[in-house]
């Protein structure tokens, strides 16, 4: 049936009001962003983890509570898509326009997020640990890199390649909440200011390791978190602390996505990241500021 792409606006998770890209279709308005290719359709669990429905409400004014976590998956995950297109030129995910698909209130009390494959899914939160977890620019910027991570470097789940793939995925979202160093800082621990579930800086700060010497060889499973991918992201995030405060956002955003992209492969191990990021550098930049990223790595005992 005809679709029609229309604006109207909704509350946020944080209780500030967002502009929303809708369809409005058969009598009513739905959380669909037609205004582009990578069309955004966001949905909502009602607290299953099995059935879905597209958010959708009789005005233009997505304002209830329970509508709140959606309007932040809808606008969040436009304003992700943007970033990809204005400073990469990338087409969604997949750079051929792929749809971006969102699901809210997933589980009870679930203090995750996470890219399924093919679709980004969204907890609530406990409300002590997590509130709503798309009410987070860099949550929703970290879980569509995993996207674009698949599509590209294909970094393995595990291990070295793991922490790799999220380290890309807390770097991408600095990127687009480059505010501070903190990672999930609007929606972790709501009842606790200044904190975050990680920190780019220090990530000692919350029990993560900073330089090699402190790696975690923890089991593959996913008691082992498969191997520390939440742990062991410590050490690249570190090193690219070390980067972009050298080198600036707009040159680190550039070389990172390069390494992503063109270089990095499903095994990377941090080493190949060294190379990669140092490659990307000399590509784009030069001698000196490939020195930069070197020495950035040679810090947290990368060679
Ligand atoms: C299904 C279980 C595995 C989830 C892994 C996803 S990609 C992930 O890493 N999620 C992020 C969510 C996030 C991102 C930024 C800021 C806050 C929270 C994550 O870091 N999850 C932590 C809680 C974890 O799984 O240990
Ligand atoms: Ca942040
Ligand atoms: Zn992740």
């Amino acid at each position: 049936l005809k679709e029609t792409a229309t604006t109207g606006s909704g509350t946020a998770v944080n209780g500030s009001t967002r502009p929303l890209n809708l369809d409005f279709s058969k009598g009513k308005y739905s959380l669909i962003d037609l205004t582009h290719s990578g069309r955004i359709e966001t949905y909502d669990a009602k607290n299953t983890t099995t059935t879905y429905s597209l958010m959708t409400n009789k005005t233009k004014y997505f304002t209830s509570q329970t509508q709140r976590a959606g309007v932040d998956a809808h606008y969040n995950a436009d304003l992700v898509y943007d970033y990809y297109k204005n400073k990469f030129n990338r087409n969604s995910y997949d750079n051929l326009g792929a749809p971006i698909y969102s699901i809210v209130h997933y589980g009870v009390n679930y203090n995750n997020a996470f890219w399924s494959g093919e679709v980004m899914v969204y907890g609530d939160g406990d409300g002590s640990t997590f509130t709503t977890l798309s009410g987070a620019n860099d949550v929703v910027a970290h879980e569509l890199t995993h996207a674009v991570t698949d599509y590209t470097a294909g970094l393995i789940y595990e291990n070295q390649s793991g922490a790799l793939s999220e380290s890309f995925s807390d770097v991408f979202g600095y990127f687009v909440d480059p505010g501070d160093f903190l990672i999930g800082e609007d929606i972790y621990t709501p009842g606790i200011t200044g904190d975050g579930l990680r920190s780019l800086s220090n990530p000692e700060q919350y029990n993560q390791p900073a330089h090699m010497n402190q790696y975690r060889y923890l089991s593959n499973t996913e008691a082992g978190d498969y191997g520390g991918v939440h742990s062991n992201s410590g050490i690249p995030n570190k090193a690219f602390y070390n980067t972009v405060t050298q080198l600036g956002n707009s040159k680190s955003e550039q070389i990172y996505y390069r390494a992503l992209t063109l270089y990095l492969t499903p095994q990377a191990t941090f080493t190949d990241a060294r190379a990669a990021l140092v490659q990307s550098a000399t590509d784009l930049y030069g001698a000196a500021d490939a020195q930069i990223v070197a020495s950035a790595w040679d810090q947290v005992g990368v060679y």
